[in-house]
């Protein structure tokens, strides 16, 4: 997808929600979770529910993953459900050697038509490349997360030959001279809102995608106030706070009520 009809969604619903479908099977309402396509049922509700009020949606391929094929079909058949104005983004966290990198891009990009994909750092340019060479395709490298071990490596100060700096500061730096606002996005926990300045000074341009808020208990005002930029550059991402919302039969219709409160929010913050 490309960057302007995402912020072109993004002020048309006057929302940057991302809904992350992290649909743990064992977590699904219980007359689902014992179908045989109960993923795939709870996925297409909680989308037809939340469509209106979310631009992008996330699949955290470990729900399905773990699944094993019956996981990779209904992660594909979600795929197709959601409707191409949203931005797919599979949160699956790859990165290896540029020949296998590049399987990875094959995998997320072409075979499943996602329009994103999550790449962690560590292995360096030659592990990120593959992925930046998909034109209308995004790379969200993670900067810096939500959880508590960011601070293991993360937010290590560390020297460099310009500065002394956290380490997630030089990736956030190094990483964006190898592609451009067009096609790279960061990740940045929205329970690290305080560093949202400092990472704006450093790219003032690229979206980020930020979890954290609802369970991890970020803070969406702040996120908005220090993240916000010109083009919006957002999608805040929340998933058991919205696809859990209800227990019962009546679940998509809370994931709605969620979703729709999240949507008003934002909508006073980009009028
Ligand atoms: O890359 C991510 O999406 C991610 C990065 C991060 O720093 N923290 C984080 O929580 N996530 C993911 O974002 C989602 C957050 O889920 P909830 O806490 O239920 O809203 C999960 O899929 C996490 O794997």
């Amino acid at each position: 997808m490309h960057r302007n009809i995402l912020i072109e969604q993004i002020r048309q619903k006057k929302s940057y929600l991302c809904v992350g479908l992290d649909s743990e099977l064992n977590k699904l309402p219980a007359h689902l979770q014992h179908q045989k396509d109960g993923i795939i049922q709870f996925n297409k509700a909680i989308i037809d529910a939340t469509k209106d009020f979310c631009v992008s949606y996330k699949i955290n391929t470990a729900f399905y993953e773990a699944l094993g094929t019956k996981g990779w079909e209904a992660m594909e058949a979600t795929v197709d459900y959601i409707p191409d104005t949203h931005l797919k983004i599979a949160d699956a966290k790859r990165g290896d050697i540029g020949n296998t990198s590049s399987q990875y891009a094959k995998a997320f990009f072409e075979t499943i038509p996602f329009d994103a994909i999550t790449v962690a750092p560590y292995m360096g340019e030659d592990s990120i490349r593959p992925f930046l060479a998909y034109e209308n395709k995004w790379t969200i490298v993670l900067g810096l997360t939500s959880n508590k071990g960011a601070a293991d490596f993360e937010l290590q100060r560390i020297r460099t030959a310009e500065a002394e700096q956290y380490l997630y500061q030089n990736v956030l730096q190094t990483v964006s001279k190898w592609g451009t606002p067009q096609n790279l996005m960061f990740v940045t926990g929205a329970t690290q809102a305080s560093e949202l300045a400092n990472i704006r000074k450093i790219i003032p341009e690229h979206f980020l995608l930020v979890p954290g808020v609802g369970f991890q208990g970020g803070s969406l005002e702040e996120v908005s106030k220090y993240g916000l930029n010109d083009d919006i550059g957002l999608l805040v991402n929340a998933s058991r706070a919205i696809i859990f919302a209800g227990a019962d039969e009546n679940f998509a219709a809370e994931a709605q009520a969620i979703a729709k409160q999240y949507q008003q929010e934002m909508a006073l913050y980009i009028s």
